[in-house]
């Protein structure tokens, strides 16, 4: 079946002849908690000999995950990462199910749906998103299955919790199989303005899979804001006006009985691991053989990113290559460390991107490094986490240029590991850490002068006004960590299930508030 389906007559759930109908688990599972995400928390990889290992998956929904679903001790369900794999690796304390994908299906449903047309569309359009009828498909289907591993792995009554723009149809399909399920929502992306989300030819259907959920979570009040108005438009229900806050004011949209909670939720980090972490004697010890190894210049200047075309990463060697062509920058007492994992390296835009950034980085050697002293030291691969956060302590400053990012927590583990006060974060006005980290040199993307500028600055910082603007950005980092994102968002979610029952009564259409104490974005 090929055919685009309009606003209105599709039904992602209730189709009966094109084989994606969702099928009812014969009995419920046993867990209590599970978390349904594209990826498993590891990735599968089969060596040379035949050998099999599994390493950490890169991205940061892992990194914010892991550390929760040790707390809760639950199940995950997810994909480990290469093709017709349903091998469930052992980590205690977690019930791994694997959710098999064909060489086909990473093709259309996870290159081509899920990171070649929502991922440019829900980032701004930086490249130009692709429509095709297979993929969306491929999507379709891929999302019944891991609403049926879901529905099968749950134990009656459970929380669900469902991860990230590659499961938005899950919602809907895994209530029409379990409707006894608590469903949690979380996007790890921006949602796109109203103007850009109405070019997707499946746009309804992915706002009614989205509202099959209980709480529907974004990181900032304008993507939930975005949302709401959506559902309104879109899926022709009634929906609360007010303004949505951070961890408070929800948006309610009423589907017949059910309200569902719309918030903002801004993730972050295990702060207080990272700063025991970067304090610890061989820590400190491998953030100094760096400076050392490195010929010890007066100043670092690091970027950490997937290699993705929304991290900016081009945006910080344009402006690295003009302030030295300036000479604002002294080539002999300066080193720029960008360490790029490989990401989605089949996607074309990926690979035209990474072209261009190696080209970049060429350029810049070639004209400013000398023999055994490039400027701009890149790597294309991961490092190991304990060698990062080394990185992260030996960095004068920090570059985080993203065009669009929805949250960005490397930008959060730099700050959180500098109890020393040193140190310098540039952060780009357009990722969601922006709201949170005010005291950063925040600068627009767009703006090339504007990124020289705050480079400069924070290059040039006194250590006073440094140690001023790292005690401001510690403050928020460290009280706001990655268990208190948890918490409020699963707070939320069960308190919109004992609402339920007030749905009969008929729940009120206005925007509620937590606490009295509702929380700032800004915490400083
Ligand atoms: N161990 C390790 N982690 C990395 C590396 N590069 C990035 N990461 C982690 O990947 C995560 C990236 O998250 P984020 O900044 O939110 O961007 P995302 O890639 O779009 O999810 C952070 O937790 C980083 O520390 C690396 O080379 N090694
Ligand atoms: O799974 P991949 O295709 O290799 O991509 C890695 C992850 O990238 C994205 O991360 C996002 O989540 C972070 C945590 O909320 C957030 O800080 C960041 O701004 C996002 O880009 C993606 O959303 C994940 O699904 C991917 O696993």
């Amino acid at each position: 079946m090929t055919s685009q389906s309009s606003d209105s007559e599709s039904d992602v759930t209730s189709a009966t002849d094109d084989g994606t109908t969702p099928v009812p688990p014969r009995s419920p599972g046993t867990a209590e908690f599970v978390v349904v995400a594209n990826r498993l928390p590891v990735d599968k990889e089969v060596l040379p000999d035949g050998t099999v290992r599994w390493k950490r998956s890169p991205g940061g929904l892992v990194t914010a995950l892991e550390p929760i679903l040790r707390e809760h001790t639950g199940a995950w369900v997810g994909w480990s990462g290469i093709a017709d794999s349903d091998d469930n690796p052992d980590i205690e304390g977690v019930e791994i199910r694997a959710v098999p994908l064909s060489t086909q299906e990473i093709a259309e449903y996870y290159e081509g749906f899920s990171n070649a047309t929502l991922w440019p569309l829900y980032h701004d359009v930086i490249v130009k998103p692709e429509y095709h009828r297979e993929w969306w498909n491929a999507y379709v289907e891929v999302n019944r299955r891991f609403a049926e591993a879901a529905a099968e792995t749950a134990a009656e009554n459970a929380i669900v919790w469902v991860q990230d723009y590659q499961l938005q149809l899950v919602p809907k399909m895994l209530r029409m199989l379990r409707p006894d399920l608590r469903i949690g929502f979380f996007l790890h992306i921006p949602f796109p303005p109203v103007e850009l989300f109405m070019q997707m030819p499946w746009r309804t259907e992915i706002v009614e899979g989205l509202l099959g959920a209980d709480l529907i979570g974004f990181h900032l009040p304008g993507g939930a804001q975005n949302f709401l108005f959506l559902a309104r438009r879109l899926a022709g229900q009634a929906t609360s006006k007010g303004t949505v806050g951070v961890r408070s004011r929800f948006g309610v949209v009423q589907v017949g009985f059910r309200s569902v909670r719309v918030g903002a939720f801004p993730i972050s980090i295990d702060s207080g691991e990272l700063d025991t972490k970067s304090k610890s004697k061989e820590i400190r010890k491998r953030a100094a053989e760096i400076r050392s190894e490195l010929g010890d210049p007066e100043t670092i200047l690091l970027g950490v990113d997937r290699l993705d075309y929304t991290k900016g990463i081009d945006v910080r060697l344009k402006a690295l290559s003009e302030l030295l062509a300036e000479k604002r920058i002294d080539p002999a007492k300066t080193v720029m460390i960008q360490l790029a994992t490989p990401s989605r390296e089949r996607v074309d835009s990926y690979v035209r991107m990474r072209a261009g950034i190696e080209q970049l980085v060429g350029n810049i050697n070639g004209t400013y490094g000398t023999v055994g002293h490039p400027v701009v030291e890149y790597l294309h691969r991961p490092v190991p986490r304990e060698d990062l956060i080394a990185f992260f302590v030996a960095a004068d400053v920090m570059l985080v240029t993203p065009l669009r990012d929805g949250m960005n927590l490397v930008a959060k583990e730099y700050v959180a590991c500098r109890s020393d006060l040193g140190g310098g974060l540039v952060l780009s006005e357009f990722t969601g850490a922006a709201a949170e980290l005010r005291s950063a040199y925040q600068a627009n993307p767009y703006d090339l002068d504007g990124v020289k500028d705050a480079i400069e600055a924070a290059v040039q910082q006194s250590p006073h006004e440094g140690r001023r603007r790292m005690r401001a950005l510690r403050r928020q980092v460290l009280t706001h960590d990655v268990s208190k994102w948890a918490e409020s968002f699963l707070g939320t979610l069960a308190a919109t299930h004992e609402t339920r029952a007030s749905a009969d009564r008929g729940v009120q259409l206005v925007a509620e508030t937590t606490t009295p104490a509702a929380d700032t974005a800004d915490g400083e």
